[in-house]
C-alpha cells in the first residue's frame, strides 16, 4: 500500500516536472498545483484530489491542456493519459496546512466569488480523441466475469454486442439490482470490442458524469466538444439511466446524442435499475427507444455462482483460500456480489492483521455477526447513518454536514463505505445523501476505508462492529 503511495507520488512529481517546462503553467498556477493529493491512476486516468471547487476549476481549464501534454509526456510511466479531480475538503485535514495561492488578477485568476467560467487557454482546439478516454477499468473483463444462471443472457447479449456493434442489438439495455455485475459487464464489452477492432472508439460513462459534462458544456459555451466527445464514437455506454429521472434538459441531451449515434449504426448500451417500463420521470418517446433493441436483467446469484465468483477472485488476488471457507462466506451472504467481495476483503483482512491463515476458524470468528437478511428485508441508509453516527457519538448532520475534523471526516467515510456495501444505492445517490457530494467522493471513501481496514486494526473493527449493530439492529426493528 505505501510502496503504491510512492509511486504514485513519484509519477506525480514526473508530471510537475514535465509542467514546470511549460510556459502556460506561469508561477501564480504553481500555488494550485501545490495543493493537489495524486490519489492514483485508474483505467488511464489520474485521479488528483484537491481541497476546492475553485482549484479544480483551474485544473479543468487553465492548465488543462499542459497537464494533459504532462501526462502524454510521461505517460509509460503511470500509464494515465488524462485526469480527473476530485474536490474533497476533508483532505485538508490529512495533510499540511496549505494556503490557497494569492489571486493573480494579472495572471486572469478569479476569486471564487467572482468566479465566472474561466475559458480554457486551448478551449475547443483540443483533439476529442485526447478526451475521448474510454474511461474503462482493466479489471472488469469478460475473463473474469463468471457466468451463472443469474446472469447469463445479458452475458451473451452483451458478448453479442461487443462482436457486432450496432449489429446485433441496439440499444442493448441491461437492468438488474446494484452489485450484480452491470457496470462489469459494460467495461468488459469496451475492452472485448477494442480488441477485436483496433481503433474502435468506445465511451464509457456514468449517467452522472453524462449530466455534469452536458451542464459544464453549457455553462463553457461548449456544446460543439460536448457533441463530439458523445457522437464521434462507436459505442457509447451509459451506466445507471435511472439518474437522469427528472432531469428534462440532460435527457434532452441524451435523446439528440442517442438518436444521432444510432441513425449512424453506432452501439448504444444502456444500464439501469429498472427496466424501461417501470422507469419514472422519463418521456415516453425516451422510454420508447430503449426498448428499441434488446433488454435484459442480471439477477442475484444462486450459491455455485457465488462460489465460482470468489474462488475467481481469490485466484486474481493471489490469495489462498481453501474451498470450504469460499462455500462458507458465499453461503452466508447470498444478496449482492459487492458485499461478497467486501466479506471476502475483511475475511483476508483480518487473517493478515493478526498474522493467521485463512481457516475455518477464522472465517466463522470474522462472520459470526454477520446475519444473513431475507430478501425483503433491505437495510436502509437512515439505519446505516443513525448507527454510525450514535457509535461514534457524533450526530446525524455531522456526517451529513461539511466538518473538515479528521475524526468526523473517518466517521462519514466509513458511513459511506457502510452505504455502499450494505444497500443498493448507487454511488451518486449515496453523493447526494451525503449533502450532495459528488460519487467520486464515494468512491474514494469506500477505496480508503477498505485499504485502512487492511492495515489499521481499529478501522476494521470499526467497520465489523457497526456492520453487526446495524444488521442486529434492523433483525430487531424492522
Ligand atoms: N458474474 C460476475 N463475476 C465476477 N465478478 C462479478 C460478477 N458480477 C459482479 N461482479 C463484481 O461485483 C462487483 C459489483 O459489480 P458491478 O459494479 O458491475 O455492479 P452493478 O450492477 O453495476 O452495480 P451498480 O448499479 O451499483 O453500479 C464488481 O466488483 C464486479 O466485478
Amino acid at each position: 500500500m505505501s510502496n503504491q503511495l510512492d509511486e504514485t507520488q513519484q509519477s506525480w512529481q514526473l508530471v510537475l516536472d514535465a509542467m514546470s517546462q511549460d510556459s502556460r503553467v506561469t508561477p501564480p498556477l504553481h500555488g494550485f498545483l501545490n495543493l493537489v493529493i495524486p490519489k492514483g491512476v485508474m483505467a488511464g486516468t489520474f485521479y488528483l484530489e484537491v481541497p476546492n471547487e475553485f482549484t479544480a476549476g483551474q485544473l479543468n481549464t487553465r492548465m488543462k491542456a499542459p497537464l494533459i501534454q504532462a501526462l502524454g509526456q510521461t505517460e509509460q510511466t503511470h500509464g494515465a493519459k488524462t485526469f480527473a479531480v476530485v474536490v474533497n475538503p476533508e483532505m485538508i485535514d490529512d495533510e499540511p496546512e496549505v494556503e490557497l495561492p494569492a489571486t493573480d488578477p494579472e495572471a486572469g485568476i478569479y476569486t471564487p466569488e467572482t468566479a465566472a467560467p474561466i475559458p480554457s487557454p486551448v478551449g475547443e482546439q483540443i483533439h476529442p480523441a485526447r478526451q475521448n478516454d474510454t474511461r474503462l477499468n482493466p479489471k472488469y473483463s469478460f475473463d473474469n466475469f463468471v457466468i451463472g444462471q443469474s446472469n447469463r443472457f445479458a452475458h451473451a447479449a452483451t458478448v453479442a454486442v461487443a462482436e457486432a456493434p450496432a449489429k446485433a442489438y441496439n440499444p442493448l439495455f441491461v437492468y438488474g439490482e446494484s452489485g450484480l455485475g452491470k457496470t462489469h459487464l459494460m467495461h468488459a464489452i469496451g475492452h472485448y470490442a477494442m480488441s477485436l477492432y483496433p481503433g474502435i472508439r468506445v465511451r464509457y460513462v456514468s449517467s452522472e458524469e453524462f449530466t455534469n459534462d452536458f451542464i459544464n458544456s453549457i455553462a463553457n459555451n461548449r456544446g460543439s466538444a460536448f457533441q463530439a466527445r458523445y457522437r464521434d464514437i462507436d459505442i457509447l455506454m451509459i451506466d445507471d439511466i435511472q439518474f437522469l429521472q427528472g432531469k428534462a434538459e440532460t435527457q434532452e441531451a441524451f435523446f439528440h446524442t442517442f438518436n444521432t449515434l444510432h441513425d449512424h449504426n453506432k452501439q448504444v448500451v444502456i444500464t439501469s435499475d429498472l427496466p424501461p417500463k417501470a422507469l419514472t420521470g422519463f418521456e415516453d418517446r425516451m422510454r420508447s427507444r430503449f426498448e428499441w433493441g434488446l433488454i435484459t436483467d442480471v439477477q442475484a446469484p444462486d450459491l455455485e455462482t457465488r462460489i465460482a465468483i470468489l474462488r475467481k477472485k481469490a485466484l486474481s488476488e493471489k490469495l489462498l483460500i481453501p474451498d470450504e471457507v469460499l462455500e462458507f462466506i458465499a453461503s452466508k451472504v447470498s444478496s449482492n456480489i459487492r458485499e461478497l467481495e467486501g466479506t471476502l476483503i475483511r475475511v483476508t483482512a483480518f487473517a493478515s492483521l493478526n498474522r493467521t491463515p485463512v481457516d475455518m476458524n477464522l472465517v466463522q470468528t470474522v462472520l459470526k455477526d454477520v446475519i444473513t437478511l431475507d430478501e425483503d428485508n433491505v437495510i436502509s441508509p437512515v439505519d446505516i447513518i443513525n448507527t454510525t453516527a450514535a457509535y461514534f457519538k457524533l450526530s446525524v448532520d455531522d456526517l451529513y454536514g461539511s466538518s473538515r475534523s479528521q475524526a468526523i471526516a473517518t466517521s462519514r467515510q466509513i458511513a459511506m463505505y457502510l452505504c455502499r456495501e450494505l444497500t443498493n444505492l448507487s454511488l451518486p445517490k449515496i453523493g447526494q445523501l451525503f449533502g450532495g457530494r459528488d460519487h467520486t467522493t464515494v468512491m474514494y471513501a469506500n477505496k480508503k476505508i477498505g485499504d485502512l481496514m487492511q492495515e489499521r486494526r481499529s478501522i476494521y473493527n470499526q467497520v465489523t462492529e457497526l456492520t453487526s449493530r446495524i444488521k442486529q439492529g434492523h433483525r430487531f426493528n424492522g
